[in-house]
């Protein structure tokens, strides 16, 4: 299985708030230097890696004299933008000392859900690679609101390596890998070297984040595998504090948890659908529907019982049975107050609800990713 790692061309690497600022004291400039070191040797091996980097709040935390992480967001974003310079200014040494230039990049998931600003982004980060530049993501911290952030790196690490098609998403930690239970709580708790990104049993064993100036902790890296699933790459989660975990894993060696996709990659434009963390509305579909969107069919209006939320036409909308489990996602014809009007009938009377010929489907099935 490890094989996997080995033949893998292009590389999303992610590093978390507690090894790149060492526990929040402050940013760890050798262990940044010894991760650069590694990612120019792979680059030297032909392999394109893309850095996603947490740790501006933690740095900007420390910049400030703070000690405790504040609550309020207007704080946490006067943080982010104090450390985020210190962050890419320290990236762009260590990187230089290796002959390698940087790029900033700083997303939030507005910027991924918008399909042109998407498929923008791609092309930015594929030119950068063939560019040989080594690109540094973060989350914009300084503007995001609930409504449009990741919440967590890991989150972020999964969808640039979903957007950037990688082949595998290394996330590096300040814990060997999975363990049966979080090992800061449950001395038994023993490493799980590998299995199957999407199976669920991993989920139940993750706890949360393990100190106050991370976020995610092991659950968030366990839904980042499946994520990451989705497009075919494989997961790897390892310490950072270990001797060079990166060429290790590169080199097939068995470190860390292999969390390995096994479902065939979906198609670009469906992954980016799955990919959106918010979707604008819901619509409430019956069982006959269900059923029609289980066996791949697209959905018509006369399966829709009921609309919720305000979207236009071309919006995400999530499609949810009678008892409101998800059973699809996809992209809508009409927009929320068209749906209302020709919600429970056939399609051969949207012409005279609408007053023009639109599409027969509400949702077309190549618009449409099962849940
Ligand atoms: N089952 C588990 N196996 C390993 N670590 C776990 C587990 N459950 C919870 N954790 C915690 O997750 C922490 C790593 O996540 P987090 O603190 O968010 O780090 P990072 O900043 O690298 O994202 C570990 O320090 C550990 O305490
Ligand atoms: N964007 C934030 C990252 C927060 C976060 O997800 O941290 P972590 O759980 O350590 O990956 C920052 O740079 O501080």
């Amino acid at each position: 299985m490890r094989e996997k790692i080995k033949h893998a061309r292009r590389l999303v690497v992610k590093v978390g708030s507690a090894l790149v600022t060492n526990n929040g004291a402050g940013l760890d400039k050798p262990a940044l230097d010894d991760w650069a070191r590694q990612i120019a040797a792979l680059r030297a091996e032909g392999r394109q890696i893309t850095l996603v980097s947490s740790g501006a709040i933690a740095a900007g935390m420390q910049r400030l004299g703070w000690t405790r992480r504040p609550q309020e967001m207007h704080k946490l974003q006067a943080a982010a933008a104090v450390g985020q310079m210190g962050l890419v200014e320290a990236y762009e040494d260590a990187f230089s000392r290796q002959g390698l230039q940087t790029a900033q990049i700083l997303l939030t998931h507005e910027d991924l859900s918008d399909r042109t600003r998407y498929l923008n982004a791609r092309s930015t980060l594929t030119t950068l690679l063939d560019l040989g530049v080594v690109p540094i993501i973060n989350e914009n911290d300084t503007v995001v609101t609930d409504e449009i952030k990741f919440g967590d790196n890991d989150t972020l690490g999964a969808l640039v390596a979903n957007l950037i098609e990688a082949e595998a998403l290394i996330i590096l930690t300040d814990q060997t890998g999975l363990y049966t239970a979080d090992p800061r709580k449950d001395p038994t708790a023993t490493l799980i070297s590998e299995g199957q990104a999407e199976d669920r049993q991993y989920e139940a064993m993750a706890g949360g984040a393990g100190s106050g100036i991370s976020k995610g902790g092991m659950i968030t890296k366990i839904r980042a595998a499946q994520r990451a699933a989705r497009s075919g790459a494989h997961t790897c989660i390892a310490s950072g504090r270990e001797t060079d975990p990166l060429l290790r894993l590169a080199a097939g060696e068995d470190i860390g948890t292999l969390l390995y996709a096994t479902s065939s990659p979906l198609q670009a434009k469906k992954q980016w659908l799955a990919d959106h963390l918010q979707l604008a509305g819901d619509l409430v579909i019956d069982d006959g529907a269900v059923e029609a969107l289980r066996s791949g069919r697209s959905l018509l209006p006369i399966g829709v019982v009921d609309v919720s939320g305000d979207f236009s036409r071309g919006a995400a909308v999530c499609c949810r049975s009678l008892s409101g489990q998800e059973i699809a996602r996809g992209l809508v014809n009409y927009s929320a107050s068209e749906c209302r009007r020709i919600a429970r009938k056939p399609t051969s009377a949207i012409e005279s609800l609408l007053g023009y010929i639109g599409e027969a489907e509400l949702i077309h099935r190549d618009n449409m990713v099962s849940s």
